[in-house]
């Protein structure tokens, strides 16, 4: 069906403290993202599948801004993969993520207050999806802010009990914010499923998905 016939997709509070805000980032915004990308996807520390302590690998691509994660720490140091420091965590994406934090929630003062020091950059391509799982190796509660560009997703939003339902599955396009907090800032999440074929090559990106997530961590050191 045509876009003319689709309903206005509308900010939605999806769980308590878990906000939906379709197409907040600008084209500009989404194709400086994906410049960025494109060049912390190739070092200190390339993209790449990181290993489970189980032995697989996730189908997704990531790569650390601040901190590097690996299951399940931070670290300055990615020495699961090759040693190398961690990229910056720039100041720019830092005032994204502020913006972004007072516009979902409608508050000047929490988003001012907001202060990521971590970056994950996630990569999919068709076949990749996230399981459900909780963001917490973070020692605050502050926000998680996502950013996504390129191929629409589902994004199954939980509750932090557990992996099951309550669920709520939200289509994620280009442009899309989530921001997660309060309530729901240790609820479960995932990527069931990538929709190949519907992003815009105009983002720079010509296909795959793009997920940034910041983080405060609490950590020092
Ligand atoms: O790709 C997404 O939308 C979610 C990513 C995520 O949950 C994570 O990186 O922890
Ligand atoms: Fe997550």
């Amino acid at each position: 069906m045509s876009e003319l016939f689709e309903l206005p997709r509308e900010r939605a509070e999806v769980a308590p403290g878990a906000v939906h805000v379709p197409g907040w980032l600008s084209p500009a915004e989404q194709r400086r993202l994906v410049a960025a990308c494109r060049a912390w996807a190739t070092g200190p520390v390339p993209l790449r599948h990181t290993r489970l302590p189980g032995g697989g690998v996730m189908s997704v691509r990531s790569v650390g801004l601040g901190w590097h994660w690996q299951p399940y720490r931070y670290s300055r140091t990615a020495d699961d993969v090759n040693g190398a420091g961690v990229a910056e965590f720039p100041e720019w994406l830092g005032d994204l993520g502020r913006r972004a934090v007072a516009d979902a929630y409608g508050d000047a003062r929490a988003g001012a207050g907001y202060a990521p020091d971590a970056g994950l950059v996630n990569f999919y391509d068709g076949d990749a999806r996230m399981g459900m799982h909780q963001d917490r190796e973070e020692r605050s509660s502050a926000p998680v802010v996502s950013f996504s560009i390129g191929d629409r997703c589902v994004f199954r939003f939980g509750n932090p009990q557990g992996r099951g339902r309550p669920y709520t599955d939200v289509e994620l396009r280009s442009g899309d914010l989530f921001v997660f907090g309060g309530p729901s800032r240790f609820a479960y999440h995932g990527v069931p499923k990538v929709l190949p074929g519907t992003g815009d090559p105009a983002t720079g990106l010509a296909a795959g998905r793009l997920n940034v997530t910041l983080r405060v961590t609490g950590l020092t050191a």
